[in-house]
């Protein structure tokens, strides 16, 4: 894997016949870094995302993956340099756990080639640091959402993208597994971008945060100047605030419905 810069220049997008519901969203993300996308239900996260793995090609503006145009590549370049785990896991329960993580060579193959040795230590690799070592046969219809979750990050990182994309990767995961699973990622040579719940799990782990708010991006930059607790506050309609924990030093927010929002 070899990490590459992803940008996005004033993007926009809107369904057919329907009106724009993501507007002038920029980014510019050195290879390796970490960027994570925050904001309320419905603010365009997944949207945004969809955007930079090529599900929906933007109105207007452009993103690019180490320079180069992502839709002036083929679908088949552009499955080799951006990976993508999304909310909605697939539907295939009938494979096995392994038979899975293979599926991310797919783009790597010539023609009808099957699966070289290099292919399948690269799989048993993914397993591994997935801590899915045990699972391999295991069908993927009898894992819990977590084990799911980990064996659709596995097939990412098999897929060796430039970039990996990540919608609410966290969501089934417990405390453990979350942490585990992010600081593997900062790990690897992979530029990540990641929506995110957790406003605490994004001020520590991401170099780099986007803040949605109605489509609109409202702030970007490194967590402590993107997350100041204003931003927040207006972008999930709260009372926001942020501390500095002692003696971790750590910095952790708290929220409370805004005065006039309670009955
Ligand atoms: N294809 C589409 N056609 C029409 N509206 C859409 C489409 N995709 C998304 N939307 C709308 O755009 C808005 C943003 O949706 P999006 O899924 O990007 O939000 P989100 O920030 O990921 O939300 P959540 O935190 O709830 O997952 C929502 O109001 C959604 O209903």
């Amino acid at each position: 894997m070899t990490a590459a810069a992803i940008s996005a220049t004033d993007l926009a997008w809107g369904p057919p016949r329907g009106p724009a519901i993501l507007n002038g969203v920029s980014f510019a993300l050195p290879a390796g870094r970490t960027l994570g996308v925050v904001g309320a239900n419905g603010a365009g996260k997944s949207t945004l995302l969809r955007l930079l793995y090529r599900y929906h090609r933007p109105l207007s503006g452009m993103v690019r993956i180490g320079g180069d145009d992502l839709w002036g590549m083929t679908s088949r370049a552009a499955a080799r340099r951006v990976a993508a785990v999304l909310q909605d896991q697939p539907t295939d329960f009938a494979l096995t756990v392994r038979e899975i993580a293979r599926l991310g060579r797919v783009p790597h193959r010539n023609g009808l080639a099957s699966a070289g040795a290099r292919d399948g230590a690269i799989v048993e690799a993914a397993l591994r640091r997935l801590d899915l070592g045990g699972l391999g046969q295991r069908r993927f219809g009898t894992l819990s959402g977590g084990e799911k979750q980990r064996v659709m990050v596995a097939r990412a990182l098999v897929q060796e993208p430039q970039v990996l994309i990540l919608d609410e990767p966290t969501n089934h995961l417990d405390i453990r597994h979350q942490l585990e699973v992010l600081e593997m990622l900062r790990g690897l040579d992979v530029t990540v971008v990641t929506s995110l719940h957790d406003l605490n799990l994004a001020f520590d782990l991401c170099d780099e945060v986007v803040v949605l708010s109605r489509g609109e991006m409202i702030a970007c930059g490194p967590p402590e100047a993107a997350l100041d607790a204003s931003t927040v506050a207006r972008a999930f309609a709260v009372t926001a605030s942020r501390e500095r924990l002692e003696p971790s030093g750590r910095t952790r927010f708290t929220y409370s419905l805004a005065p006039s929002d309670r009955t």
